[in-house]
């Protein structure tokens, strides 16, 4: 027997792979069964391009056999083998890939989707055991070596028998630490979980014994247990197949296994590209919100396959921030990964894939929201909020891509609305997409300053949540249309030159008393004038300047020192029979028009839904109006 030396390099590289390249120790399971599965690709290749290589394909398999008393787990394929050099040569020394040298050898030909690349994945076996052993015998060769390590001091290799071609690797499970289980590696159910998880897709069958029970046969209410081989892995991965041999049915059904969900999704999306970067995409819109999705603890991401096998479970770098409730995985031959196989060394090929995938899920939106609008507003009052932030995060960088997709109530319609709509359906007076904003529905219905601009028959889109206006002033137009909240100073109605005059001769008459008025109330309001937007409602509350009253409500809500205030203007009906009752006492009562003044600022406020500052005082007030009476 001789016994070899690791290179020197090796050593240190040994060392380091043991205890720093993998996050996972599971995984361990995955790199011998991606060696195995190349192996056996090879052998395959082989039998297609040398005429004296004659294989059943149909035999090729990977088997799992775990020994609890012996503390093994052993790994067999049927393989293409290894020669005693190539023992050597792709065990004794790390970091050489035997499985890049073939794929560089070959690389002219297509179908090739060997796994291994970097050679040192199979060292991965020395995190769970303290010996490796590994018997292979070469395709067309009578001769089998086995190799054996014990990790760092080096290896042994030696002549053997094997009754057949190919590679067996034993690992000699570790024996339990205080912190670390290492009888899990011998668990049957357990390596089953983890075949599942990284190695489903593997091509050929990962075969196991596994134990079962059954009631006894000629006796009521005994079991019996057997063991029974079982294929683990799927095999064929949902997203390889043609779109013939899946029913929706087989979508909904893996969506909900893989994605834990128990509703069908809303969408399924499937997305197959050649070229500057090759992958499979499948996605699925959820149908419903996830319970955790407005809160931290989401983290949003595809699955990433590098040919069928899992590398990364949540690759969020796939998804931006305002499709992030989409689920799904990406399988793709281009990825240059990292020894680790957990990160990616250069993100080019992501950045490309991403970009895909972001128009492909915007155009499936598109076309959900066309061809099944009932669907699509369902989908909207899951997720439209994430869109909305879409809108407003990064100074507008996303508007483009999103404003098609947005959807708020319209006063007119009574229902969802999208941008296109509202402007589509615009009066030919009308310059501005009007909004108001409010709590719900309902409230904004009611709202004072929704009153003219209903009666000149203008649509009102009702923002109800508290990023809509932001979103909106990110917007600032659609279509050549700005938008204007029904409370802006000056909402751009069109005004003939009778009615300018009519306003500036009115004006000049009651500038004293909205002055007086406007002091009374100084440091509360800017400014007090007559209303423009009011038809029957006595007072409303207006701002100047870009920010709203309900922008102001929502800064302030924020957990910051800062706070702003909007400049309020306090806006009076003159045709409210009020407006008499004022100028009346303006020439006989100052002190009760001050309080005038104050209650109807107050009542401004309530219809705002803002607090009043001194709701005592207010009450008083009223009071003693009743008790005048
Ligand atoms: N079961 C096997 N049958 C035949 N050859 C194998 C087997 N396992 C490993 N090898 C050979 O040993 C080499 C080294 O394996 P190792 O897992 O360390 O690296 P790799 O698979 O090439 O790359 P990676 O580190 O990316 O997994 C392989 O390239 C392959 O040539």
């Amino acid at each position: 027997m001789e016994v070899k030396q690791f290179q020197a390099e090796s050593k240190r590289l040994l060392d380091l792979m043991i205890h720093s390249i993998y996050t996972h120790k599971e995984i361990f399971l995955r790199e011998l069964i991606s060696n195995a599965s190349d192996a056996i690709d090879k052998l395959h290749y082989r039998s297609l391009t040398e005429e004296n290589v004659k294989v059943d394909s149909a035999a090729f398999e990977i088997r799992i056999d775990l020994d609890k008393e012996a503390r093994t787990l052993t790994i067999s394929d049927n393989g293409c083998g290894m020669t005693k050099e190539e023992l050597e040569s792709n065990l004794g020394v790390i970091a050489k890939s035997g499985s890049l040298a073939f794929k560089q050898e070959n690389e002219a030909k297509e179908d090739i989707d060997i796994i291994g690349q970097f050679g040192v994945g199979f060292y991965s076996a020395f995190m769970v055991s303290d010996k490796v052993t590994v018997i292979s015998r070469p395709y067309g060769s009578d001769t089998a070596y086995k190799w054996e390590s014990e990790g760092a001091d080096g290896y042994t290799i030696e002549e053997c028998q094997k009754d057949s071609y190919g590679t067996t690797i034993i690992l000699h499970i570790l024996e339990n630490r205080e912190e670390e289980d290492y009888d899990e590696y011998l668990d049957s159910y357990r390596i089953q979980g983890i075949v599942k998880k990284y190695s489903d897709y593997i091509r050929y069958p990962i075969k196991m014994m596994v134990e079962k029970s059954r009631p006894k046969e000629g006796s009521e209410g005994e079991y019996e247990t057997y063991t029974e081989e079982v294929t683990v892995n799927s095999m064929v991965p949902i997203w390889r197949k043609t779109k013939a041999e899946v029913t929706e049915d087989d979508y909904n059904q893996f969506y909900k296994e893989k994605f834990f969900d128990f509703t069908d999704p809303a969408r399924v999306i499937r997305s197959s590209t050649e070229g500057t970067a090759t992958y499979t995409a499948l996605l699925f819109i959820p149908a419903r919100t996830p319970f955790d999705y407005y809160t931290k603890e989401y983290e949003k991401g595809l699955q990433l396959y590098a040919n069928g096998v899992l590398i990364m479970e949540k690759c969020a770098d796939l998804l931006p921030d305002y499709f992030s409730f989409v689920k799904g995985l990406v399988d793709s031959q281009d990825l240059s990964l990292n020894i680790s196989r957990e990160m990616l060394q250069h993100d080019r090929q992501l950045k490309i894939i991403a970009s895909r995938l972001e128009k492909k899920i915007k155009s499936e939106l598109l076309s959900m929201q066309q061809n099944d609008r009932e669907k699509y507003d369902a989908f909207f009052k899951n997720f439209g909020l994430q869109l909305k932030f879409g809108v407003y995060n990064d100074y507008g960088t996303h508007k483009e891509l999103l404003k098609d997709l947005l959807e708020f109530y319209s006063s007119a319609e009574k229902k969802l609305v999208t941008l296109k709509e509202y402007v589509e359906r615009m009066k030919e007076d009308q310059k501005f997409i009007y909004y108001a904003c409010g709590d719900t529905v309902e409230k904004i219905d009611r709202l004072p300053q929704t009153e003219l601009v209903k009666d000149k028959g203008y649509e009102i889109l009702y923002l109800t949540e508290n990023v809509d206006e932001f979103a909106l002033k990110v917007l600032h137009e659609f279509d050549g249309k700005e938008f204007k909240s029904v409370s802006a100073g000056d909402l751009g109605f069109e005004e003939t030159e009778e009615e300018k005059k009519e306003d500036e001769a009115q004006e000049k008459e009651s500038r004293e008393l909205f002055t007086f008025m406007g002091e009374a109330l100084a440091g509360k309001v800017k400014a007090v004038r007559a209303s423009k937007r009011l038809k029957s409602h006595p007072v409303c509350l207006s701002s100047d300047g870009e920010l709203s009253l309900e922008m102001e409500k929502v800064l302030n809500a924020m957990p910051t020192d800062e706070k702003v205030k909007a400049e309020r203007v306090l806006e009076i009906n003159e045709g409210h029979p009020i407006f008499a009752t004022l100028t009346r006492l303006y020439e006989t009562d100052k002190e009760k028009l001050k309080d005038y003044a104050a209650l109807l600022y107050d009542q401004a406020l309530l219809i705002e839904g803002f607090p009043i500052e001194d709701p005592v005082a207010y009450s008083n007030l009223v009071c003693s109006l009743m008790a005048d009476q």
